[in-house]
């Protein structure tokens, strides 16, 4: 039985805080391997702006080619629709049935879950993996689980256990300000990105110019 964290996000594009986020997780809770999943359709944000699917998983691959911990996950491209995660995290359970999932995010996605389609019930089919942003306190998740999910079990100073046996895992990581949207602005205004991705992003930036500039000048 494999233990697996699942990264889901835009990737729009793919960043350095991104493959911190996915490397901490799995060496602070001792996982087999992280998969990146990109969304395909994204629920939540609007199709403007956003790179192809093709291209985020080619960005994605580049970026994680050198970590043999990290892979790319492309399931989304197969369900016609938005991506919700509550229906990938389905998939994952009827297809994958002998493996466990941490599904990761930052805290302050953590707080918009109650929003997601069937978001409460994400806890029945995967553990949660919430790490920090810049601004993100472990204080912050005390206070949504216990008006969110109060039935769950603080056992130590981070991890909440369920009635079922899934759990959450508060992780903290160096706070990394950076975003997709704080790189493709910065793209945009013909900033130097150096250093907020992997510099094999930087190169695919530039290869891909025409198409990049024509999709976030939007
Ligand atoms: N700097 C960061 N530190 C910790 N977690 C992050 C960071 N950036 C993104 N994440 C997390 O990674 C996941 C995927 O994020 P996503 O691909 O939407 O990137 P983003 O930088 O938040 O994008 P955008 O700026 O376009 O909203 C989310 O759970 C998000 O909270
Ligand atoms: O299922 C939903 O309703 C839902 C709504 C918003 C976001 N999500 C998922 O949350 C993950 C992080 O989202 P984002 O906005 O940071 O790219 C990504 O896997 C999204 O598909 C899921």
């Amino acid at each position: 039985m494999a233990r697996i964290g699942l990264l889901g996000g835009c990737f729009n594009p793919v960043h350095n805080a991104h493959l911190r986020l996915a490397l901490e997780v799995q060496e602070q809770l001792g996982l087999d391997s992280i998969e990146c999943i990109p969304s395909a359709v994204p629920p939540h944000k609007p199709g403007q702006g956003m790179l192809d699917f093709d291209r985020r998983v080619e960005f994605l691959e580049a970026a994680t080619a050198s970590l043999p911990q990290v892979s790319v996950n492309t399931l989304e491209a197969n369900r016609p629709g938005p991506s919700y995660t509550i229906d990938t995290l389905c998939r994952l359970r009827e297809t994958r049935p002998d493996d466990s999932f941490w599904f990761i995010l930052g805290a302050c996605d953590l707080l918009m879950v109650p929003l997601w389609k069937r978001g409460l019930e994400i806890v029945n089919y995967a553990n949660l993996a919430v790490a920090n942003r810049v601004d993100d306190t472990l204080d912050g998740v005390i206070r949504f689980m216990g008006r969110t999910w109060p039935e769950a079990q603080r056992d130590g100073a981070s991890t909440w256990r369920f009635l079922d046996g899934h759990q959450l895992d508060f992780v903290e990581i160096p706070r990394l300000d950076i975003s997709s949207s704080q790189v493709r602005e910065r793209w945009i205004s013909q900033r130097s990105v150096y250093g907020l991705v992997p510099e094999c992003i930087d190169s695919l930036l530039e290869q891909y110019e025409h198409e990049v500039a024509t999709v976030w000048k939007a």
